[in-house]
């Protein structure tokens, strides 16, 4: 029976089941709440009920609130949407009923799943159970008494990891610290359930109701040290973000007042930070990313994905080490080629590296490593490209080396072999020009490190078969990236994008602001790192190789100086020789060299664009807006194009590829709060000054003059039906 319900059963032995069912995840939509309302008033109501189980369908508890209402909440302001769950259901009706509950705890327990588990007088669960309170992932804190419950059955310490984290644990530690009162396996599960909570109603067993206990809390003293430590943590993990301090002042309400005043609290702060435009932003990213899942005319033909279990990976550098090693992990098997040995031994042993730096973070056994290794075979020639189901080629970016390859991989591969290049630029119908196979030619653009960055840009021509598409994006998530399918173009949707975003700070350089302020902005508006830093990390080799690349393919919005070439003529390259807008020293934060400001100096002079000859003044706001509106500028230029399928795709993409914040929803979303019309007229300011650098798109001109906003693809439907994907 699918569908969204709430059931109950009542056996001959007086305990009453009641189920949820909210396919896939069980989430607690306002119907589910009310429904749990009603069973539970008609169990209380029942002579022969003696005790409650509480439990989810399809082996699953619950994914928590349905997060489907938040959204809702944000389109409208309309916080009515928001069932009262904390007092009426969880406090009321569960946990002070005149009858016990228990939770029987199976797949997931995650945010208000848990905590209405946490509202039952005892937790049974499975042991491959996943537990969590990640609501602060979502801009906002638990809300039916997490912040409150989790701390008295775990104490203080292990809460604030939880809940600051995000982290989920596994039914094991979850019993271990107390949260959990026994593990048992999945057919024991309801009846033992159904045991303890009749246990509980005959007095055989505790009758505990969370919020009222105080055994697992510290002294006030000790809690307070134990907060002042936490809420100095969440400035340095989430600075520009108010949920994780409020999450402690609620934890501390709750100390100090009482787990009931706590509750009180955390339902008022709560409901403020839903409308925040922090919860606004990570609640889009959180559908963004699901909705990368769906690519029209791929994944809703039909098709099936095919099995691929065995990837030729061309190039043992960085990259190809880093896909190697990402596809191990996954159990996928592995043929690393190169051209010489001594090659080949390096890329071999930068995959061990790789593995043996997760060893050490603790996030890989050894065990697992060593089974990992055991699907990676090192290659000198193609003979062995005869049985696999995949090739993605990462050797450098060299158009007549690449196209040469594919020639000569198309003749020995099986013919329904994936044929993928982890090109960030060049144009997939010229690395194919010189095959048959353009139907199987397809993108894979990593970011690097490869095995350890999330997103999987993949790049489809017009010739590329869904099929293909399919397959790769199964691979993707099987080496758990986010794969974001996207059109064919110079730098294709991500790092076109972002192409002005080191561009406009080195215009802006060269019209009189300091570099090192510059990065301070930019890290300050929520970037890892700003563009100075970022060029010294990726090294100089890059910028010199794509710049040709854009200056030729985006005439007249380039902008060009001699800064980066000054700096390499001065020794300088960037972390990889230690030296370059940074010191960068092993073990210690790269320091700005102020020494660098001749060879600023120098370049300024060459390219000679300051107005009057004098350094232009701009406030921070300014500079984050000159740097952020030409890539969002470049956003509608993609979108116009139809190279995203969505805007959200694209706010996914800058998010995981760029580092874009996240609590800013990605650039288009982001775009969209700043307000087309503004933007638009800024740039359009800037362009009367400096050029066509800032000239702004069509795209953008006209959303700005609809009043509409940038994330709406389409404004007519002979528009929509201009989509190449
Ligand atoms: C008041 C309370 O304190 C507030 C809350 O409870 S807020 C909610 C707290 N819960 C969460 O944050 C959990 C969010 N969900 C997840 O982390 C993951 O979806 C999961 C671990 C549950 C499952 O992951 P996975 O198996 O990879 O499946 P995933 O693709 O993510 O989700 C499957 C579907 O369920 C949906 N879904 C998952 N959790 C949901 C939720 N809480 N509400 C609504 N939909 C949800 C997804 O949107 C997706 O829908 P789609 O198929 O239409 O795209």
């Amino acid at each position: 029976m699918a569908g969204i319900w709430v059931s109950m059963e009542v056996g001959s032995d007086g305990v009453a089941v009641i189920t949820i069912s909210n396919p896939p995840v069980n989430a607690l939509h306002p119907k589910i709440i009310a429904g749990l309302k009603e069973k539970y008033t008609e169990a209380m109501n029942r002579d022969d009920v003696k005790a409650v189980v509480l439990t989810g369908h399809m082996g699953k508890f619950s994914g928590g609130f349905d997060i489907n209402v938040f959204a809702e909440v944000h389109k409208t302001g309309d916080l009515s949407r928001l069932p009262d769950v904390s007092v009426e259901l969880v406090v009321n009706t569960v946990e002070d009923a005149k009858k016990p509950s228990v939770a029987a705890i199976q797949g997931l327990a995650l945010g208000g799943g848990l905590e209405l588990a946490m509202g039952c007088h005892a937790r049974i669960s499975t042991p491959e159970a996943q537990l969590g309170l990640p609501e602060l992932t979502l801009g906002i804190i638990p809300g039916f008494g997490g912040t409150q419950r989790l701390p008295r059955l775990v104490g203080l310490p292990k809460a604030i990891e939880m809940m600051l984290l995000s982290k989920t644990i596994r039914a094991k530690e979850g019993k271990e610290c107390g949260l959990i009162d026994a593990i048992v396996s999945p057919e024991e599960l309801m009846k033992m359930s159904r045991l303890w909570a009749l246990e509980i109603a005959e007095r055989r067993k505790p009758w505990i109701s969370s919020l009222r206990r105080t055994d697992r809390l510290s002294s006030l003293l000790e809690a307070r040290e134990i907060l002042t430590a936490a809420r100095q943590q969440a400035k340095r993990i989430a600075p520009n973000m108010p949920q994780h301090q409020v999450c402690l002042d609620a934890m501390e309400e709750g100390i100090v007042f009482g787990g009931y005043a706590g509750v009180l609290k955390e339902a008022k702060v709560f409901k403020e930070l839903v409308l925040s435009s922090t919860a606004k932003g990570l609640v889009h990213v959180f559908f963004s990313q699901r909705a990368t899942s769906k690519v029209p005319n791929v994944t809703d033909i039909g098709i099936r994905p095919r099995n691929i279990k065995k990837v030729a990976v061309i190039g043992g550098g960085l990259m190809g080490s880093g896909i190697a090693t990402a596809l191990i992990l996954s159990d996928i098997s592995v043929i690393l080629k190169e051209i010489d040995s001594s090659f080949l031994q390096k890329g071999l042993k930068v995959v061990s590296v790789n593995l043996e730096g997760l060893v050490k973070k603790g996030s890989l056994t050894k065990d697992k490593m060593n089974k990992a290794l055991s699907l990676l075979k090192g290659v000198l020639d193609y003979s062995e490209f005869k049985h696999v189901d995949m090739v993605i080629e990462a050797v450098i970016e060299n158009i007549s080396l690449k196209q040469s390859i594919f020639a000569e991989i198309e003749k020995i591969c099986p013919l329904t072999c994936v044929l993928a290049t982890n090109t960030s630029t060049i144009d997939l119908n010229i690395v194919g020009e010189k095959t048959q196979s353009q139907d199987r030619i397809i993108g894979a653009h990593f970011f690097s490190p490869a095995h350890v960055m999330p997103l999987l840009e993949i790049v489809r021509t017009e010739k590329t078969s869904p099929q293909v598409i399919y397959d790769l994006m199964t691979v993707g998530k099987i080496i758990k990236k986010v794969p974001v399918v996207v059109g064919n173009c110079t730098g294709f949707a991500v790092n076109r994008t972002f192409f002005p975003y080191s561009q406009a700070a080195n215009l802006l350089v060269h019209l009189g602001i300091d570099p090192f302020r510059i990065d301070r902005v930019i890290s300050n508006f929520g970037m890892p790192m700003g563009p100075f830093q970022l060029q010294d990390l990726a090294g100089y080799g890059v910028y010199f190789a794509v710049g040709k690349i854009y200056a030729s393919a985006f005439k007249g919005r380039t902008f060009k100086s001699d800064l980066i070439e000054l700096l390499a003529e001065n020794g300088r390259h960037g972390k990889s020789n230690g030296k370059g807008f940074y010191i960068h020293e092993k073990g210690s934060k790269p320091k700005p060299d102020p020494s660098i400001q001749s060879i600023v100096e120098e370049s300024r002079r060459r390219t000679n664009i300051m107005p009057g000859g004098k350094p232009i003044i701009l406030s921070d706001q300014e500079i984050q807006e000159m740097i952020f509106f030409p890539v969002v500028n470049e956003a509608c230029r993609v979108m116009d194009e139809r190279i995203v399928v969505r805007a959200s795709d694209l706010d996914i993409a800058s998010v995981l590829g760029m580092g874009f914040p996240r609590y800013r929803g990605g650039i288009v979303f982001w775009a969209d709060t700043v307000g087309a019309d503004y933007i638009n007229s800024r740039l359009k300011k800037w362009a009367e000054v400096y050029g066509g650098f800032f000239k702004p798109a069509s795209y953008l001109e006209e959303r700005a003059k609809k009043g509409l906003p940038l994330s709406m693809l389409s404004l007519s439907p002979s528009e929509a039906s201009r989509s190449r994907m």
